[in-house]
Formats: structure tokens, sequence, C-alpha cells
């Protein structure tokens, strides 16, 4: 039992099933029983804030609000240097309204296609919002930043989104080519997430 969450459900308001999968996997250790909001059949957040941490927000209140629960958001993006950093806070609508992953990917790939490899300098952001309850006034904020690189070509299957694409220069790997712990230990939303456990239980 912690001070800041009593032990009840937090919802997970995200409707990305990669997403989802990796929180659940960090949370299965510790004893955080999160339930994703398609569970409560809660409809999507409109993100119109201009930062990662005001969608995370809107996202964590509607789920929230919905569910009468506590929640956690996460919102994340690739920012690419060659691009003034887009997509960022855009990147799940990069090719338009209810883009696809692949379709993003390859309007990525087709805009860098030009720029060589030293400048193909990269990151994933992540910031995550737990909520106690709609009204809040206090929401936890966390953070984890992931520094790659963008590849001329899709590499590995594994994970979601730009995954293929981002090369983790450490590992001379493309993200999707790691195994569900490794990304998990390196990335972005693994970053935010153990600060946000360290946070729930303070
Ligand atoms: O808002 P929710 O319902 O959580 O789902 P979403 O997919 O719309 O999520 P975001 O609004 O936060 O947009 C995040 C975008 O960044 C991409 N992204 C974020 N984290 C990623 C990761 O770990 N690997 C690959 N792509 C990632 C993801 O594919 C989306 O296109
Ligand atoms: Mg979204």
């Amino acid at each position: 039992m912690t001070r800041s969450h009593s032990g009840e459900a937090i919802v997970l308001a995200s409707n990305n099933a990669g997403k989802v999968r990796e929180i659940e996997r960090l949370l299965a250790e510790c004893h955080v029983h999160i339930r994703p909001q398609g569970e409560y059949g809660i409809p999507e957040a409109e993100e119109t804030g201009l930062t990662f941490v005001e969608n995370a927000i809107l996202k964590a209140r509607n789920a929230a609000r919905h569910s009468g629960l506590p929640a956690i958001a996460d919102d994340s993006g690739l920012e690419v240097d060659a691009l003034c950093g887009a997509p960022g806070i855009y990147s799940a609508r990069y090719a338009g309204p209810g883009a696809t992953d692949e379709a993003n990917l390859r309007k990525l790939l087709a805009d860098l296609k030009d720029v060589p490899e030293a400048e193909r300098t990269a990151r994933f952001q992540c910031v995550l919002v737990y909520l106690r309850h709609a009204e809040d006034p206090t929401p936890l904020i966390c953070q984890g930043t992931w520094e790659g690189s963008i590849l001329s070509e899709p590499r590995g299957t594994s994970g979601f989104g730009y995954d293929p694409i981002f090369l983790v220069p450490s590992l001379d790997r493309s993200s999707a080519e790691l195994d569900p712990d490794t990304k998990n230990r390196l990335s972005h939303r693994g970053q935010a997430l153990r600060r946000l456990q360290e946070q729930l239980s303070a």
C-alpha cells in the first residue's frame, strides 16, 4: 500500500495495443493493477494540446471522468532533428487523421529520403500522467527520452509504430529488432514508467 495510490484498479487511458502491452509488462512486476480504457468503453479523448504533457493530461482526465477511477495516460512521439522536431506530438497522425503505423512510417522515410545518415538523428519522447481522479489538481508527471536515428529502410517486426525505422545506436539494432524486455529497459516509455513507479510508491 502506498500514500499516493491505494491499490484499486487504475485505468490505462490508451487505445494503442503496443503501448498497453509494454506498460502492462512493466507494471506486472510491481503490484499495480491496470485495466485498458477499452474494457470500460471509454470514448477517445481529443488530443487538442500543443505539448505531450497537455495531451497526456487530457487523455488521463477523460478516462478518470468516465470510469470514476484513477488513470494513467501516455502521450509520446518521435522528434526528428532534420524535420525541426516533427512529427512530435503529431506522430500518430503524421500521414493524416486515422493514419496507420505503416503510412506514418512511409511518410517519414519519404520526407527524409535526401537526408544523409549523419543528419538523421531523432528521439522518442514519452510523458506519462497519473491522475488520482478527474479533478486532481496535482497530477504526477514523468518523462523519458530515447536518443537514436532514423534508418532508410524498416528492420525487424517487434514493437509498433516507428520502431522498425528507429535505430538504437548503442546496439546497432532497430527498436523493432529488440525483445520486449530490452526495449522496456532502454525506451522512453520504460524510463518514464520507472519514474512513475517511484512516485507512486513514495
Ligand atoms: O493516444 P493513445 O490512445 O495512447 O494512442 P496513440 O497511438 O494515438 O498514441 P499517441 O497519441 O501518444 O501518439 C504516439 C505516436 O508515436 C508513436 N510512438 C510512441 N511510442 C512509440 C514506440 O515506443 N515505438 C514506436 N512508435 C512509438 C506511435 O506509433 C504513435 O504514432
Ligand atoms: Mg493518440
